[in-house]
């Protein structure tokens, strides 16, 4: 197959959907790997260290695109990429369709066949294509929130870890998955205050465990969602229904409720955020304030960090990128968790909770398949 990788595009965002390290494993499995030049600039990676990969480097997106059997990539096509895609072509890449109709109606329209990575399951109920930047995203949370809480910034001016005599902030974290663990390790590293809410018992059972003492439980009821909120400095929302768009857990009436200069950090902004209040943001202007509150909510915040991330991400994305590639959609029809990341076929949406979320009439996956 011929595999194509374009540069991102998307405000700041500086991963790329192969490494080089992944193209050796394409060219490995016998496939072509075409690249957009300077694509894995920002990961030092230029165009010289791909061709020593045995990838082909083209000019342009429209090199990859129309050279290219399957396109991998790192975020949702932006407008200019999904007039780009055709039917037959295989794109796969994170999607977070649910709160983007008109993301979806250019796939649809497209025709071309979308995996999402953040909607492919694994054997323990795990989502393996989102856990990584999940990881990354939930670690950056704190330090997005720290940040944004200085006075110059337009925050509280309280500092998470406190000094010796004062007591330190206190960070809410709203969602208890990889997210929210990966924000609790680096608020209890710096010295904060942190308390987690969840729905799910068995995770915060395994959250106390893995905490031992250091981190404070909580069930995640409309009142002590209030409690938590607003007595906090950083509040991150790190909730998840797959697929779905997140639920409206802040509201703004309960920002008035919050200390002034308080900061929100919203990682699930991708999913729409579970703030009503939230609305997504760029690495160049990250940040607003409604109602006195500081909010954060950067959609693609691993693309900050490249270098660690782009390696993450591809470290899980390429067994299935390789099967894909391999068997086509042959591939699909037969892993159930690969199957499970269809969202887009040949112009019908094939996920339940993103056809649910924007009216889409849904398509089985193995029905629309009909792989010989
Ligand atoms: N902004 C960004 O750059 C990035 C955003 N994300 C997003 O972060 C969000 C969280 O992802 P993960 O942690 O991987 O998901 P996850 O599935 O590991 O965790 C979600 C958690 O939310 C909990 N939850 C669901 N409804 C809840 C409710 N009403 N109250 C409290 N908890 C609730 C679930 O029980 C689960 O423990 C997703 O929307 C993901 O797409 C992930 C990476 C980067
Ligand atoms: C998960 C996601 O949206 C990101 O890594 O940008
Ligand atoms: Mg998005």
């Amino acid at each position: 197959m011929r595999v194509g990788c374009p540069k991102e595009i998307k405000n700041n965002e500086y991963r790329v959907g192969l490494t080089p390290g992944s193209v050796r494993e394409y060219i490995a499995h016998g496939h072509e790997v075409i690249v957009e030049t300077n694509a894995g600039v920002a990961i030092d990676a230029d165009d010289g260290v791909y061709q020593a990969a045995g990838a082909k480097i083209v000019p342009t997106a429209k090199d990859v695109f129309d050279q290219s059997d399957m396109i991998v990539k790192v975020k949702e096509p932006q407008p200019s990429e999904w007039a780009m895609l055709r039917e037959g072509q295989i794109l796969y890449t994170y999607l977070h369709l649910a709160p983007d109709p008109e993301q979806t109606k250019g796939l649809v329209e497209s025709g071309c066949t979308a995996v999402a990575y953040e909607t492919v399951t694994d054997d323990r109920g795990g989502l393996p294509l989102l856990a990584p930047m999940s990881e990354v995203a939930g670690r950056l949370s704190i330090q997005a929130g720290a940040t944004a809480l200085q006075k110059a910034n337009g925050g509280r001016g309280v500092l998470l870890g406190g000094v010796p005599g004062v007591l330190p902030g206190k960070v809410t974290i709203i969602g208890g998955g990889v997210v929210g663990i990966n924000a609790a390790k680096m608020a209890v590293g710096l010295g904060a205050d942190v308390t987690i809410l969840d729905r799910s018992i068995p995770r915060l059972r395994q959250l106390d465990d893995i905490f031992n003492g250091r981190i404070h439980t909580r069930y995640s009821t409309i009142e002590a969602l209030e409690n938590e909120v607003f007595s906090a400095d950083v509040v991150v929302g790190a909730v998840l229904i797959p697929g779905a768009a997140a639920p409206k857990l802040v509201t703004r009436e309960m920002l008035s409720g919050m200390k002034k200069g308080a900061v929100i950090v919203d990682v699930a902004i991708d999913q729409g955020g579970c703030f009503e209040t939230s609305h997504a943001t760029t690495h160049s202007e990250p940040t607003y304030e409604v109602d006195g509150i500081i909010h954060y909510c950067v959609a693609n915040m691993p693309g900050a960090v490249p270098v660690t991330s782009a390696h993450a991400l591809n470290n899980a994305t390429l067994h299935y990128g390789l099967q894909l590639a391999d068997k086509g959609l042959k591939a699909i029809a037969e892993d159930r968790h690969l199957r499970a990341g269809l969202n887009v076929h040949r112009g019908r949406i094939t996920n339940a909770p993103v056809a649910d979320a924007l009216g889409y009439e849904l398509a089985e996956p193995d029905a629309v398949l009909q792989v010989a």
